[in-house]
């Protein structure tokens, strides 16, 4: 039987982006693929990320955390994930500040400059070819060589490409909108010059201070917001120098401020985490998969 069955979660949303959250420290156990794609069937509750709380493994920190994809893949960091986790933590215990160990590493999160904002400190972002991963070398990551459509006339080309603890590309246009990126989507994530597949940015940098983008995520699809990509975003753009260090990210589901911290280049992520509901998984959702 699932360690889901008959567990309760909450439902969640970081900017838009579809959260599920379930808390398995006192009851641990393993999920696995089969149980994190049944969650997302039409018959569970829709999510781009469902994040699972087991006991923590590290001293100092509150839980280790597993990071679900709804195709039952694993994503070692989801900013809006952690937000709401973060949320969560914060309204059981009081606390305003909390460390959690994820596949990508130790995070840290606190209360964010207002009520209702959570930030998250995502590390610090890899550049080189081997760390995104690329299939090949490339020494320059601002701009790689990669387009699709004709050759003469490419649809989308020379993306940046970012790894903040998961793979990003980020393809800069100037309508976000113009795209067909539910077709594109797929085809770039797939590419074989990302062998571990990667998350499909498409980005319009407004003025300095502020950039439009809209992503396909490794794993789940087209979302309204996926936070590394904002930051990955935001990082590229402030390597090609078109923008300052402190952005303002607008998705199609909310706002994210991310600051690529000069002192010892970390990223932070600011921005909401929204509670919608509580439910039960029913057993049957795993039945045909235990
Ligand atoms: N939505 C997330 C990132 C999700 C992870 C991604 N799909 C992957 O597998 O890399 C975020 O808010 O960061």
């Amino acid at each position: 039987m699932s360690a889901l069955a008959n567990h309760s979660y909450a439902k969640m949303n970081g900017a838009g982006n579809e959260i599920v959250v379930v808390d398995l420290r006192d009851r641990p156990g393993p999920v696995t693929a089969d149980d994190a794609r049944a969650v997302a069937s039409p018959k569970g509750v829709h999510y781009d990320q469902l994040m699972v709380l087991q006991p923590p493994r590290l001293q100092g920190t509150e839980a280790y955390i597993r990071i679900y994809n709804n195709d039952g893949s694993e994503a070692g960091a989801c900013g809006n994930g952690m937000r709401c986790v973060a949320r969560r933590i914060f309204e059981a215990s009081g606390e305003n500040a909390v460390t959690f160990e994820t596949n990508a590493g130790l995070l840290n999160c606190w209360q964010g400059p207002a009520a209702g904002l959570y930030t998250v400190d995502m590390g610090v972002p890899k550049f080189g070819w081997q760390d995104i991963p690329l299939a090949e070398e490339f020494r320059d990551t601002r701009g790689i060589e990669l387009q699709i459509g004709p050759i003469d006339a490419p649809i989308l080309h020379t993306p940046s490409v970012v790894s903040m603890g998961n793979p990003h590309a980020i393809f800069w246009v100037e309508d976000v909108e113009a795209y067909d990126l539910g077709r594109f989507g797929p085809l770039l994530e797939n590419h074989p010059i990302f062998p571990e597949r990667a998350n499909i940015t498409l980005a319009h940098i407004v003025d300095r201070d502020h950039i439009t983008i809209r992503t396909w995520e490794r794993g789940a699809g087209l979302t309204r917001a996926c936070g590394s990509a904002a930051c990955a975003t935001a990082v590229a753009a402030a390597r090609l120098k078109r923008v300052n260090r402190t952005v303002q990210i607008t998705l199609p589901g909310g706002e994210l401020t991310i600051e690529w911290r000069e002192r010892d280049d970390h990223v932070l992520m600011t921005g909401p985490a929204v509670f919608e509901f509580e439910g039960q998984f029913d057993p049957a959702l795993f039945a045909s998969v235990s």
